[in-house]
């Protein structure tokens, strides 16, 4: 019986993985959840799960959930903010923490897991892109394991079995296209939220979705694929893949190709996770590749969707421009699902903001913090005192 802790238990990545608890019983005990605002789910998770601690947003939700949870008996310990969810991630008896917050704020709660000497089952991929500088050495040294969940990775994870050191030559990350591949690119400034939370293939939180629909989410999960897989950046490829089977694909130095398909269900990544290195067999419907008919693949547009040429820029330069770049991202994707700036001023705003900032070439924690700060304050700044339109 594995006993796993799940941050960010109540969003689309936590609730499939208790899909995955409820399925396999006997595999899988369930000890600490973490949520942000949402008692009314947490607080059926907890008479499901029966974790012995959880963590909330702030004291007004605690009390929420204690009087959601008044006739309940196995009453688990409630904490409460950042601090909670650290200590969710540190002291529930679990040997991996499941990370499914969205954003940064995943970033202290990951560090504490390492530093507990837990295994982690990594979602929360704006915490490589942003801390990938000092969570890298921290596994490094506390000798835990970093197992992918995101798709992509997962399936290089899942290709990189019994493949020799030295054996691979590059990736190919695939890539849907997100909500707007269609869309003729004149259309695109009057995509409103709605049209970009439509992905074509997955669903997921929102923050994700319209990451997918800038491409956004493809340059970001290549700053996680150099931290997770060691990789320079020149050996990172992005393909777009409609269909979203073939979840990417790696080349060895003998130039051999390796994919990994499936369905789009974010379920099997998640399993492979929480199962690896044992294989578990599920009853899911398997990939019947007469239905799906027709593989495409093609370049992607960089002057269409800017996101992913500043993720490279980000990459290569290091210091505190990932941190920048994610945190301005963050805000930015809030401002646009607000209807506070339009899509095509997202990119916009990044690059502005990427521009007035001054790095730290080796980051320390606090630096990477206070650049996630900075760059927040300064999309604010942009949008509230200029109007986005002057970036125009
Ligand atoms: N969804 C997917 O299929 C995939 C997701 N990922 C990654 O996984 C992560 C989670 O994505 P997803 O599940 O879609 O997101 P969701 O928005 O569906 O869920 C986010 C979770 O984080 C919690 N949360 C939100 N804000 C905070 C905060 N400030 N502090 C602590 N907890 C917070 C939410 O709590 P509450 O709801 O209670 O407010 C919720 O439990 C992201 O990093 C995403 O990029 C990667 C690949 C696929
Ligand atoms: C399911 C998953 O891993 C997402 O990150 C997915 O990849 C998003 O789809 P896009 O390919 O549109 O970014
Ligand atoms: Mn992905």
């Amino acid at each position: 019986m594995k006993q796993i802790s799940l941050l960010g238990s109540t969003g689309s990545i936590g609730t499939q993985t208790l899909d995955i608890a409820a399925e396999y019983p006997e595999r899988f005990a369930v000890t600490g959840l973490t949520a942000h605002a949402n008692m009314e789910l947490l607080a059926e998770q907890v008479r499901r799960f029966r974790p012995q601690v959880v963590a909330v947003g702030d004291e007004q939700r605690r009390r929420e959930l204690l009087t959601r949870l008044s006739d309940f008996a196995a009453l688990p310990e409630i904490l409460v903010g950042e601090s909670g969810y650290c200590t969710v991630a540190a002291q529930a008896p679990a040997e991996v923490v499941v990370t499914g917050i969205v954003g940064c704020a995943g970033l202290l709660p990951t560090l504490a897991a390492i530093d507990a000497g837990r295994d982690l089952a990594l979602a929360n991929k704006e915490t490589l892109v942003a801390g990938g500088a000092v969570v890298m050495p921290r596994i490094q040294a506390k000798g835990v394991k970093l197992l992918p969940v995101d798709s992509e990775h997962s399936a290089i994870f899942q290709c990189l079995q019994g493949v020799p050191e030295r054996g691979l030559g590059r990736i190919v990350l695939t890539a849907s296209g997100g909500a707007f591949r269609d869309w003729p690119a004149e259309r695109l400034a009057q995509a409103t939220p709605a049209d970009a939370l439509k992905h074509p293939n997955w669903v997921m939180g929102a923050k994700i979705t319209v990451d997918s629909a800038t491409l956004m989410n493809k340059g970001l999960e290549v700053i996680e694929a150099h931290w997770l897989f060691g990789l320079d950046y020149d050996q990172i490829q992005i393909v777009i893949h409609p269909q979203s089977i073939v979840h990417s694909l790696i080349e060895l130095v003998d130039t051999s190709v390796i994919a990994q398909l499936g369905w789009p269900d974010m379920r099997l990544p998640i399993l492979y996770a929480l199962s690896w290195p044992e294989r578990f067999a599920t009853p899911w419907r398997p990939l019947d590749l007469t239905q799906v008919g027709t593989l495409t693949f093609k370049e992607p547009d960089h002057e269409r969707y800017p996101g992913m040429r500043l993720a490279y820029r980000v990459g290569r330069a290091g210091g505190t421009y990932p941190a920048v770049l994610n945190a301005a991202n963050e805000e930015a994707v809030a401002q646009f699902l607000q209807d506070k700036v339009r899509f095509l001023d997202m990119p916009r705003l990044l690059e502005a903001t990427l521009d007035a900032h001054e790095t730290t070439s080796v980051p320390t924690l606090d630096d990477i913090l206070a650049a996630d700060r900075w760059a927040r304050q300064y999309v604010r700044f942009l949008v509230d005192r200029l109007g986005a339109s002057v970036l125009i």
